[in-house]
């Protein structure tokens, strides 16, 4: 079988031998029916989508404002690259200079700024008890530069996550640009790794510039920060 989000979808819960129902803990679980596997990958489309790209402007706008970051950066890349033609999953993980800047840039302007949750039963929240039926905003900007939590939080740096303990309580909780719980963003990972091999492919061949240093960047807020626009002179690296 091949490992694709799509053959994952039609397989799901599907018996190899005989039956298509499988039980667990007394719950019954059935392969998916044409609507909901359109209806997955219509989610991964929607959510997955603008989400990344939005977050790689981010990335470009705020190390081209800094060149020293952005030549770390740059180093960090080759060194992994080396000779190599293309890089490994294996390589990405090494990329933690790249990896603390997407998490800054995402603490800096988070894709979403707020994750919904509806109480279907009486709750206690904040020491305060809460009626079934009301609906919570997590104000994940509001947290994410909160400055309580990050020192200057209006300062971009991406010191703040670059050989810091990733499980410490500041790191799991301080940072919730994926949201959190059971309804945590299913495709953090492979935003992740998208985002590690586009910086990676991207800055290993040329070189970004804005066009306009002194522009701040054009953000349109709806239900996700949207770049509206980012004048970038790109040009092959010579090496
Ligand atoms: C940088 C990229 C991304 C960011 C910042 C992001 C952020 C988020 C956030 C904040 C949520 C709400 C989580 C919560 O309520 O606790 C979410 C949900 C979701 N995301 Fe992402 N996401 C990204 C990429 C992706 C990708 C690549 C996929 C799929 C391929 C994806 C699929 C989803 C889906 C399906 C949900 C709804 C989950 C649910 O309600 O149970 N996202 N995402």
């Amino acid at each position: 079988m091949r490992t694709d989000m799509l053959t994952s979808l039609i397989i799901a819960n599907t018996e190899k031998d005989t039956a298509n129902v499988k039980t667990v803990g007394g719950e019954t679980f059935e392969p998916m029916i044409d609507e909901e596997i359109r209806g997955n990958l219509v989610d991964a489309f929607v959510a997955g989508t603008d989400s990344t790209a939005n977050t790689f402007c981010y990335i470009t706008y705020y190390i081209c404002k800094h060149p020293n970051m952005k030549q770390k950066m740059i180093s960090e890349i080759d060194s992994v690259f080396s000779n190599k033609p293309y890089l490994t999953s294996d390589d990405l993980l090494k990329l933690k200079y790249c990896e603390a800047i997407i998490k800054e840039s995402s603490r800096m302007i988070p894709v979403t700024n707020f994750a919904s949750r509806y109480m279907t039963e009486e709750c206690e929240v904040a020491g305060y008890k809460w009626v079934s039926g009301t609906m919570f905003h997590l104000n994940i900007m509001g947290v994410n530069s909160h400055p309580k939590i990050w020192s200057n939080p209006e300062v971009f740096d991406p010191d703040r996550f670059y050989n810091v303990d990733q499980d410490d309580d500041k790191n799991k909780y301080s940072l919730i640009i994926f949201g959190g719980g059971p309804r945590i963003c299913p495709g953090r990972k492979l935003a992740m790794g998208e985002l590690l091999l586009l910086m990676a492919s991207v800055y290993r061949h040329y070189n970004v510039e804005l066009v306009n240093m002194d522009e701040p960047l054009k953000i349109v807020t709806a239900s996700a920060n949207n770049v509206q626009e980012l004048k970038v002179r790109i040009s092959p690296r010579i090496n």
